[in-house]
């Protein structure tokens, strides 16, 4: 704390589980962002099984989790270090690391039952590994005030590209999240349901990859009308905001129930499977925001060319030609690295006693502080 510069680090591993984003930025005191660094790591296998092994319940759980918190505080502080050495930076120099962690259950809604959510992380090891400050453990402190404590990032989304537009913000990760930015109005968002994470898991268990490259496999294949109906009863898509989502809800077993015996080819699915990712996120927009009229993608699924190709075309009918779609690349910001950007964010926010959660967004009854600090 009281560093000199507000030099903040931010790292996030989300629900694709395909490694480690870690960016270096610089906040101004209103919290305007400038990118100074970056880096993309992916997991070490062992590191990645251990994770995806935690996000069903299994035997020894405490154990194992206790030790895939320990390795991904090791990977997130090598992930630091080289951010450090490529920016000829020491430690002293970095305000603070917000360190997401890895999401292993979000059960933001349960009923008869407080809500939870648990993103593993030994956030101490982090801070003894780096010699910095870490904030982490985002989440919680919003589902204590009743809210989801997801999705956080659409403060961020409404410093990072202003509230003065009717512009809204689609991030297609594992789970895909919209927010919106109406030029009247307050900001809202919410989770709208799976991202890339089914596509991801269908391609690997039929092809052994870890993602459909542009999403060519799917263009190679033609949506199933039954499928898809199927997949679009699930009532998380009909649910009013708040809501969230992750692997709990979205997984393989998920989609292996939805075919059930029905003989679909496996691209076929592939291709439903990326439609159902589209169609969710124009329905729920065209429904909570239909003056929208530039959709801004980040996430990896704005590395897609056939995903992209797709939300155009889809656009057209649903929004009468009227709805602009361009990836955060055209305004300047990786599409990758905007989630990571957001943990900087909100550790300034942490740092600066500043509340960062919206109250409209999760459903919690008040604004608070987010995080919790580990002193270097
Ligand atoms: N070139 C590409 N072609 C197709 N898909 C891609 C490409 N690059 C990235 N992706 C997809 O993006 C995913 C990673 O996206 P991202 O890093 O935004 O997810 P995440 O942060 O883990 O998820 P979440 O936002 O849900 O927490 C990959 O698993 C893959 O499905
Ligand atoms: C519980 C959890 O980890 N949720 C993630 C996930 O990934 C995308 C979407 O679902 C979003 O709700 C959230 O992440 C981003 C960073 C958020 O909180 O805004």
């Amino acid at each position: 704390m009281n560093k000199p510069h507000s030099l903040y680090i931010g790292l996030m591993s989300g629900t694709s589980l395909d490694g480690i984003d870690a960016v270096l930025t610089k906040l101004d005191p209103n919290g305007g962002t400038t990118l100074l660094g970056s880096i993309s790591s992916p997991f070490a296998p062992e590191l990645r099984t251990a994770l995806l092994d935690l996000q069903t319940p299994g035997h020894n759980e405490i154990h194992l989790e206790n030790q895939a918190a320990n390795m991904l505080a090791i990977a997130y502080a090598e992930t630091v270090q080289q951010l450090l050495t490529q920016s000829k930076l020491k430690p002293s120099d970095i305000c603070a690391i917000g360190a997401h962690g890895q999401t292993i259950r979000h059960q933001a809604e349960l009923p008869n039952q407080l809500a939870y959510t648990h993103q593993t992380l030994n956030p101490a090891l982090l801070a003894e590994l780096t010699d910095i400050d870490v904030i982490a453990d985002f989440r919680s402190r919003d589902l204590a005030a009743g809210g989801h404590g997801a999705p956080l990032v659409p403060a961020f989304h409404a410093q990072l590209f202003g509230c003065n537009k009717n512009i809204a913000v689609l991030n297609v990760g594992g789970i895909a999240n919209l927010t919106l930015l109406p030029n009247d109005g307050e900001v809202r968002g919410f989770d709208c349901g799976p991202g890339n994470m089914l596509m991801d898991a269908w391609i690997a268990e039929q092809q052994g990859h870890a993602f459909d490259e542009d999403g060519k496999w799917a263009s190679q294949g033609q949506v199933d009308k039954g499928l898809l109906t199927r997949m679009l009863a699930d009532p998380f898509f009909s649910k009013a905001p708040p809501k969230s989502t992750g692997r709990d809800d979205f997984h393989l077993n998920w989609l292996q129930q939805q075919v059930g015996s029905d003989n679909i080819h496996a691209e076929d699915i592939q291709a439903s499977l990326l439609h159902l990712t589209v169609h969710c996120a124009l329905q729920a927009l065209e429904r909570h925001a239909p003056q929208t009229q530039t959709l801004i993608v980040c996430g990896g699924g704005a590395c897609n060319g056939a995903l992209m190709r797709e939300l155009k075309a889809e656009s057209h009918t649903l929004f009468n030609n009227t709805l602009e779609i361009v990836t955060s690349e055209a305004l300047g910001i990786d599409p990758q690295l905007v989630e990571a950007l957001a943990f900087a964010w909100l550790a300034w926010a942490h740092q600066e006693k500043r509340p960062a959660n919206l109250p409209a967004v999760t459903g919690a009854k008040g604004l608070r502080i987010l995080g919790a600090c580990y002193p270097a």
